[in-house]
């Protein structure tokens, strides 16, 4: 998967774009506030219609502009996305309005790699989840549906909670089917962390051997006890707390380093080289599974990390033959990190004008 035209226009400073990128390696350089994490910004809207640096998607509109609209030709597929004000929004694939960002899931798959992206270990474990049922999604397309049906009945359940109780028989009939649902999103969980860690551990080792990382997958209560047996077991005291406190809405990636939480051993930029294996070793899964590759979105590449390992993630991005958006103040900083089979385009940014070199 490639973006091969992407036009973008009333996007925070940046001018009315149309770029025609490589397949391959774009970098994207220019001095402070010039407009470069905007421009993968927009990339990031067109794929999930969020952002990944605010909440308030309101603020990606240019100042003084009603509407922000972004545009992208792929291979067989155009898709495009208008925002208003009003947080009225128009998403359309080939042509035909679609009814919600969700159904853009499967369209353009993005890989994120930024300067926070070190929370992906110290943050709270919903990052996690998120993180790994993006790629079981991608693997197992039913996810989505049976996780939306747990959601629902999980929500069932911690209403009955909070209402004080339920009837014997009804309380047995939401049993069985969220501990159902739960059997499955984790069976389905757990089959593809078993697909993904050998991938992790070979990226961890081509970016930074020897830190003795590993990663573990707690599905969200003790391995060996069975589901439904626990939701009875606790109920009278989940009536006392007011919510459900065990199952896959509490499913956490442990990753740990010599047995240690990563987060607290770890530097900063060792942290970044994790994240970086995480990602690429999904990317890498995707593309066995879907055969083509994910576009990667790299802001601020040389932040943290050092010349030797910038080369690193740069060869092992070239030999995912993955589309990459990179982003650098210097283009000097990264320019010699690429092979010359990169297809490298250079896009100099200034005052929010983009031009290829
Ligand atoms: N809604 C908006 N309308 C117009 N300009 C905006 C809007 N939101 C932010 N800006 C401005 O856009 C500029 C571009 O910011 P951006 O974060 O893209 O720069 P950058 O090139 O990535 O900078 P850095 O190298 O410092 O990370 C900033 O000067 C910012 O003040």
């Amino acid at each position: 998967m490639a973006i091969e035209l992407l036009m973008l226009q009333g996007v925070r400073n940046l001018s009315p774009t149309n770029v025609s990128p490589s397949p391959l390696v774009n970098l994207i350089y220019g001095e402070n506030g010039s407009g470069k994490t905007s421009f993968l910004e927009a990339i990031y809207y067109l794929a999930y219609c969020k952002s990944f640096r605010t909440h308030k998607q309101k603020n990606l509109i240019q100042h003084g502009q009603n509407t922000m609209t972004g545009f992208c030709q792929l291979p067989h597929k155009q898709l495009g996305v208008e925002r208003n004000q009003e947080g009225q929004r128009r998403i359309k694939l080939n042509g035909v309005c679609l009814n919600s960002a969700a159904e853009l899931a499967s369209v353009l798959p993005i890989q994120l790699l930024d300067p926070t992206m070190f929370r992906l270990l110290e943050g709270s474990p919903q990052l996690r989840r998120e993180y790994i049922d993006w790629g079981v999604f991608h693997v197992e397309p039913q996810f989505f549906g049976i996780w939306k049906q747990f959601k629902r009945a999980h929500q069932t359940r911690n209403a009955l909670l909070r209402a004080g109780g339920a009837s014997e028989s009804e309380r047995k009939i939401w049993h069985s089917s969220l501990s159902d649902l739960a059997n499955q999103i984790t069976s389905m969980r757990i089959a593809y962390l078993e697909r993904l860690k050998p991938l992790f551990d070979h990226y961890m080792a081509r970016l930074n051997d020897g830190l003795g990382v590993t990663m573990s997958f707690y599905q969200g209560w003790k391995k060996d006890q069975d589901y439904y047996e626990l939701l009875e077991s606790s109920w009278k005291s989940d009536i006392e707390s007011g919510y459900t406190k065990s199952g896959p809405q509490r499913a956490d990636l442990r990753i740990k380093a010599e047995n240690v939480p990563a987060m607290d051993v770890l530097s900063r930029g060792q942290q970044k080289m994790v994240v970086c294996a995480l990602k690429l070793a999904q990317a890498d899964l995707y593309k066995q599974v879907s055969g083509s590759p994910c576009i990667f979105l790299v802001d601020d590449l040389a932040a943290e990390l050092d010349i030797n390992h910038r080369k690193a993630l740069c060869r092992l991005l070239e030999e995912l033959k993955c589309q990459v958006f990179v982003t650098a103040v210097e283009s000097t900083q990264i320019q010699g990190c690429w092979s010359p089979s990169s297809q490298l385009k250079t896009f100099h940014v200034e005052h929010g004008t983009i031009n290829q070199e």
